[in-house]
């Protein structure tokens, strides 16, 4: 591995995801660099003093600690208001909340920001997976993406579900959802950061089809992903376990950020 050139990380959003990402980073990872953190939460003293963490208020204090890499695991609303601002300062930046991706507008943005401050914006595979396979068979033509969500339905607490359905009745499996992964995404903030994965990698927000199933008889994430064209098929499934912190969200997406940092530093990249 060569030597890591990343000594100072700033965290945005330090939740279910966040604090986990920053404890694998602080004990694997990059064990002698420095944190910063935004966050809305308050956090005890003993938590911030014992992880040796700096925090800021705001996104533009961060950028003027100057840090090497930011992490993105606040939400939507942080990729529209403080990420652009970290690329033009010609900061990297690794974000969890890809779903707001599906607004074309903040994708040029962000693109435009990241040329002109020479910096990359990162985008992680989160709880899904499959989606080198995926991209691979783009180039010879996708011909049908599905997406099929499913998970316990107090995880869909606070969605659109919720004016709908009394979700803590629901005692059989459920759609709440139907429709493309560019509605998904929009509706499902915390939920459907997935759908814009497989949009990005395969036949893009419109034409992807996204189910979302409340399913009392799950414990777990499911996500399903199948695909079909020139290649052939593929069909994925992940049975995800949650984060204790936050039931929205799988374990696997604060390891998917993990290793896109460790793949920062590593010569052979995979
Ligand atoms: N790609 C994927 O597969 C995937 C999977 C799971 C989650 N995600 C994304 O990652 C995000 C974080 O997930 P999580 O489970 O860690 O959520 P969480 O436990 O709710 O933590 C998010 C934290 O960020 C804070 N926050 C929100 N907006 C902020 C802002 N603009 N600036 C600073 N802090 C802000 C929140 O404060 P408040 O509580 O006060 O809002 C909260 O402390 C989700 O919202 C979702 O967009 C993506
Ligand atoms: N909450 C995730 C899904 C998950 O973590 O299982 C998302 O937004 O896609």
């Amino acid at each position: 591995m060569s030597e890591p050139t990343i000594r100072r990380v700033g965290i945005i959003g330090l939740g279910a995801i966040g604090r986990r990402v920053l404890e694998a980073l602080q004990t694997q990872h990059l064990p002698s660099a420095s944190y910063a953190v935004v966050d809305r939460m308050q956090h005890p003293e003993a938590f911030t003093e014992s992880r040796h963490l700096t925090l800021f208020s705001d996104v533009r204090s961060l950028i003027d600690w100057q840090p090497d890499l930011v992490i993105e695991c606040a939400g939507h609303g942080a990729v529209v208001d403080a990420v652009p601002a970290c690329l033009r300062a010609g900061i990297d930046v690794v974000i969890a909340s890809i779903g707001a991706l599906a607004d074309r507008a903040l994708r040029e943005d962000l693109e435009q920001a990241a040329n002109a401050g020479k910096a990359r914006l990162i985008l992680v595979s989160g709880a899904i997976g499959g989606l080198d396979a995926i991209r691979s068979a783009r180039a010879a033509g996708l011909d049908e993406v599905i997406y099929i969500g499913r998970k316990p339905p107090q995880a869909w607490g606070g969605t659109p579900a919720d004016d709908v359905f009394d979700l803590a009745s629901i005692d059989e499996p459920t759609t709440i959802f139907r429709g493309s992964a560019a509605q998904a995404s929009v509706l499902f903030p915390k939920n459907a950061n997935v759908t814009a994965a497989v949009a990005l990698s395969g036949v893009g927000f419109e034409l992807t089809q996204v189910q979302l199933i409340a399913d009392p008889g799950v414990h777990k994430n499911v996500h399903e992903v199948q695909a079909r064209g020139a290649f052939g098929e593929l069909s994925i499934r992940l049975i995800n376990n949650p984060l204790p912190d936050n039931v929205k969200t799988s374990w696997l997406a604060a390891l998917s950020i993990e290793e896109a940092v460790a793949k920062q530093l590593q010569a052979l990249v995979f």
